[in-house]
């Protein structure tokens, strides 16, 4: 039922070019390019304001850019959609910031919606046993799948979330801010959860986050967003070596240095002493 006979064989299932967007004169992003290698968790980082939603929303096609080129598993997003291929919508999942589930449906009926939305012919057995799976996959009790959203906690509804947008197998999964919210352990037991899915899926991820330990847990490479472009893209212990005002303050400041202290990477302590800063 997945996309499966139709996985997407290319080195960089996203690619973004020359994007270009504005809410009236306020322009958010100019020129601004990028690409999501297969099989990567790729961390999204930068300000607040500078995009990043607005960005996950044009690759998803919510937000259509005044500029530029954007293509997702191969199809140009620009172009009306082929009746004739797999709807592209049906090959990723979205978490939204806050969840973003409906509150009157139980945790089992949201995650039901896109499989009816997508796959209308499947029997009412089937598509809940799907969902009872999909809560299962999360981490979540298979009870939980009988809950209201509001009978649940913070980390549990992002899990919920992350069901919904497990359900139908996706390719490509689009979380924004995870981990926002959560207790220290709760965001650690989801980063784990990310990584595990991602290793036993073959999902490529496109991570926004602010949350430090996240990146240094479970990214490949980090994408930086400021002044309206992707202005790197790399490892940290890459990103480290670059100049760059935000990038040192936000990865060498003491923020930056408790998370890797948690982390422990060798790699990242000799890029980040190399750079001979103290960040104190
Ligand atoms: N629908 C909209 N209409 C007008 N302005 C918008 C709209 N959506 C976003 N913006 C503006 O675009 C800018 C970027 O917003 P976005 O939510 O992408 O930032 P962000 O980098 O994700 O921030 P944060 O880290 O705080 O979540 C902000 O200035 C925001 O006010």
């Amino acid at each position: 039922m997945t996309g499966l006979s139709q996985d997407y064989e290319g080195e960089y299932p996203i690619v973004v070019e020359g994007l270009r967007n504005a809410f009236g004169e306020h322009v958010i992003h100019e020129d601004l390019s990028l690409r999501v290698r297969k099989g990567e968790v790729l961390g999204v980082v930068g300000g607040s304001g500078t995009g990043k939603s607005v960005l996950m929303r044009s690759i998803i096609g919510l937000q259509p850019p005044r500029a530029g080129r954007i293509e997702v598993l191969g199809r140009d997003m620009m172009e009306p959609g082929d009746s004739e291929g797999i709807d592209i919508r049906s090959r990723w999942g979205v978490l939204f910031q806050g969840g973003a589930l409906f509150s009157t449906l139980t945790v089992g009926e949201n995650v039901e919606v896109p499989l009816k939305q997508f796959y209308p012919e499947l029997s009412n057995e089937l598509r809940s046993e799907i969902a009872r799976f999909k809560v299962r996959l999360s981490g979540l009790p298979e009870e939980a799948a009988f809950k209201y959203p509001s009978e649940l906690s913070g980390g549990m509804k992002k899990r919920a979330g992350l069901a919904r947008a497990l359900a139908l197998d996706p390719e490509l999964l689009f979380l924004d801010e995870p981990t926002a919210g959560l207790d220290p352990i709760g965001a650690a037991a989801f980063d784990s959860l990310t990584r595990e899915l991602k290793e036993t899926l073959g999902l490529t991820v496109f991570l926004i986050t602010h949350d430090l330990d996240t990146l240094y847990a479970i990214c490949d490479r980090v994408a930086v967003l400021a002044d309206k472009q992707v202005i790197a893209v790399g490892t940290i212990p890459e990103l480290l070596a670059l100049d760059h005002p935000w990038i040192q303050e936000y990865f060498n400041g003491p923020r930056g240095r408790a998370a890797l202290a948690a982390k422990g990477d060798p790699d990242v302590e000799e890029a980040m002493d190399s750079t001979g800063k103290t960040g104190a």
